[in-house]
């Protein structure tokens, strides 16, 4: 084993390493991938390099920082490529099938996606935060062929193993701890089940090109919070646009290091996180999980190197909601502290994101009063990662309550749809506006709105969904345009998520109501620190707009109240009449609510189909 003291060397594309098992051409048309069949077409796909590819070339710079130590690109190379040559043996050369894997968020989790594509697999990504039942679920529904997890979380795997017979490999913590700096290094003569993958000076890893260029890499399940969480494929291609797009828009490089507290099972995590950093050589900072009080000792580079600091953040709302709790308890009292964090934050931290839920703008207003932040909020989802961003430079136009332009390299349009009068199953589609990273063009009179759904397009766009051909048929209309799910509305020049259609945009009284907006407006509310509105059937109404708050503690809120704040911040029909007041709102680790359930649980209503 000749690990230390290893040479950075450059491999020039020709030269790689190519296993005498893949010397096939995969040519394998777009979408047919969803339904697990495979069909060959004859135009080849331009090249795209695999992030392990990259690694090679930033050597021995720092690219990861986890709780126990720091990583080297090479470390974390060579580690995976011991791994790769483990799982080809398992599964017998064979590329494409499913590796569904359970790491923590640290080393592991990155040696073993990269392992996976060096061998040509594709890898579905779980999290240690779910039940068994749904860990099941995504590995039956993925049909997955190998597991793999850490000595840590092997029990949570361990009975879905045995119960389906399929395949464990509990990943031996020496190939985590060999990608560690030399400082903390261990002795690699004392690891003697890793079998060398290739002579040491020989870096290239994984298949050949044309492998890349058109083959599938993940299944992320979706959170399941509008039905059962369906596994969105995307191929290597799919993730390197979506990868370039950030880089590009957010101008993310080698100089930055991305504090990283995101569940590693969805896109956010996966590919803004995680993979924009550590395909530009820059760094990733990856905390366990979110905790409030790590999150400002790393903002603030508490006990830590100036070369360490992190200079850039990625959150959720939730994220920014729990960091503020914190500043009110520990530092707001004192007035040097508050000058000094907006001096640290403003000067040191080129760049803080917020996605995956709306943002609510109490909570922007208050982040850029603590910061001197105003958040990039920007909207994506698992099948077509980051759609719409606010503008990089903060100083531009970035206001609370939209989402931005389109991304490079990605276009929108917002589709009024109606279903045919005599024919329901014929939809007629009105194009209100279309848009790209140059701008969007209305194709409505002045002064008409522009509200309806949300279409995608570009090569960011998924492959389909995995096994489920004719939900992946009903999911794109024309020319591969995605139908998100969403409302949206272009105005004033940006767009604004108002949610999701099928649980957010409510009915009442021949009225479309945003649960969004409303939700926007009762945040606003001084006693309201949580909130979520959803439709309830109504005989007359068709829905009643109902909410679920959560009050600062000690405080009591009415529902004449609640309709005397919202008088003049929402039209009459909006304005909720019926009001729940819960001491917590579940949400998801990404801070989704699941109405469907809330619905069900809190109102005892079952027919969620009404909301
Ligand atoms: N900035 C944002 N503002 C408002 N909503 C957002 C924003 N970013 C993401 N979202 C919401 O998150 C959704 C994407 O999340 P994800 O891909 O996990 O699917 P999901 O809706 O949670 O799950 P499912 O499809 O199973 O219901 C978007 O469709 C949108 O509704």
């Amino acid at each position: 084993m000749v690990l230390l003291g290893r040479p950075l060397v450059l491999v020039p594309k020709s030269l790689r390493y190519i296993s005498p098992l893949t010397c096939r051409l995969h040519i394998y048309a777009p979408c047919a991938a969803s339904t697990g069949v495979k069909t060959k077409t004859t135009s080849p796909k331009p090249s795209v390099t695999p992030i392990f590819r990259n690694a090679p070339i930033y050597g021995e710079k720092t690219a990861l920082r986890d709780r126990h130590g720091d990583y080297t690109y090479m470390g974390l190379f060579l580690s995976s490529r011991q791994l790769a040559h483990q799982i080809s043996e398992l599964l017998k050369g064979k590329e494409q099938e499913r590796v569904a894997f359970l790491c923590p968020n640290d080393a592991s989790y990155v040696i073993t996606q990269w392992a996976c594509w060096m061998s040509g697999q594709i890898v579905v990504p779980l999290s240690p935060l779910h039940p068994e039942a749904s860990l099941q679920y995504f590995v039956n529904d993925s049909d997955a062929s190998l597991l793999l997890t850490t000595n840590e979380l092997a029990p949570q795997l361990a009975g879905i193993a045995q119960s389906s017979g399929r395949k464990l490999l509990v990943i031996d913590d020496a190939l985590r701890r060999l990608a560690l700096k030399p400082d903390v290094k261990i002795d690699p003569s004392q690891v003697d089940f890793i079998e060398p993958a290739g002579p040491v000076t020989d870096v290239a890893a994984g298949l050949e090109d044309e492998f890349y260029a058109d083959s599938d890499a993940m299944i992320i399940y979706t959170s399941g919070t509008t039905s059962t969480p369906k596994g969105v494929l995307l191929s290597y291609q799919n993730l390197d646009a979506q990868v370039q797009s950030l880089v590009e828009a957010w101008n993310i490089t080698g100089k930055d290091n991305v504090l990283h507290t995101l569940p590693l099972h969805h896109i956010h995590g996966i590919v803004n996180g995680m993979m924009c950093p550590l395909t530009v050589g820059g760094r990733c900072t990856m905390l366990p999980s979110f905790s409030s009080s790590k999150v400002w000792a790393q903002l603030l580079a508490i006990r830590m190197k100036a070369a360490d600091r992190v200079n850039v953040f990625m959150g959720v709302p939730t994220s920014y909601i729990k960091l503020i709790e914190e500043y009110e308890l520990i530092f707001s009292k004192n007035e040097k502290m508050r000058e000094y964090i907006q001096k640290i934050l403003s000067e040191k931290i080129r760049l803080m994101t917020s996605g995956s839920a709306p943002l609510p703008s109490s909570v922007f207003e208050a982040w850029d009063k603590i910061s001197g932040h105003r958040l990039l909020e920007r909207f994506g989802m698992s099948e077509v990662g980051m759609v719409l961003s606010n503008p990089l430079n903060p100083t531009s136009d970035r206001r609370p309550g939209f989402v931005g332009t389109p991304l490079p390299s990605t276009k929108v349009k917002i589709v009024r749809t109606e279903k045919g009068q005599e024919n329901p199953n014929e939809v007629k589609e009105e194009v209100l506006c279309e848009g790209d990273e140059n701008g969007t063009k209305v194709l409505v009179n002045d002064g008409e709105p522009t509200v309806g759904q949300l279409y995608v397009k570009g090569p960011n766009v998924f492959q389909g969904y995995w096994r489920k051909p004719e939900t992946t048929a009903k999911e794109f209309a024309a020319d591969r345009w995605f139908k998100t799910g969403d409302t949206a509305q272009f105005v004033d020049g940006s767009y604004k998520i108002l949610g999701r259609t099928s649980v957010d945009i409510l009915k009442t009284g021949g009225y479309k109501v945003s649960a969004v907006e409303v939700e926007a407006a009762l945040l606003g509310h001084p006693d309201i620190i949580d909130c979520s509105v959803v439709g309830l059937p109504d005989a007359t109404w068709g829905q009643k707009v109902a909410a679920v708050v959560v009050t600062q503690p000690g405080a009591e809120i009415l529902l004449s109240q609640v309709r005397e704040w919202s008088r003049d911040k929402l039209p009459p029909y909006a304005i909720p009449t019926v009001l729940r007041v819960l001491d917590k709102i579940p949400r998801n680790s990404l801070g989704k609510v699941n109405k469907v359930n809330m619905v069900k649980e809190v109102f005892q209503v079952s027919d969620h189909k009404s909301t």
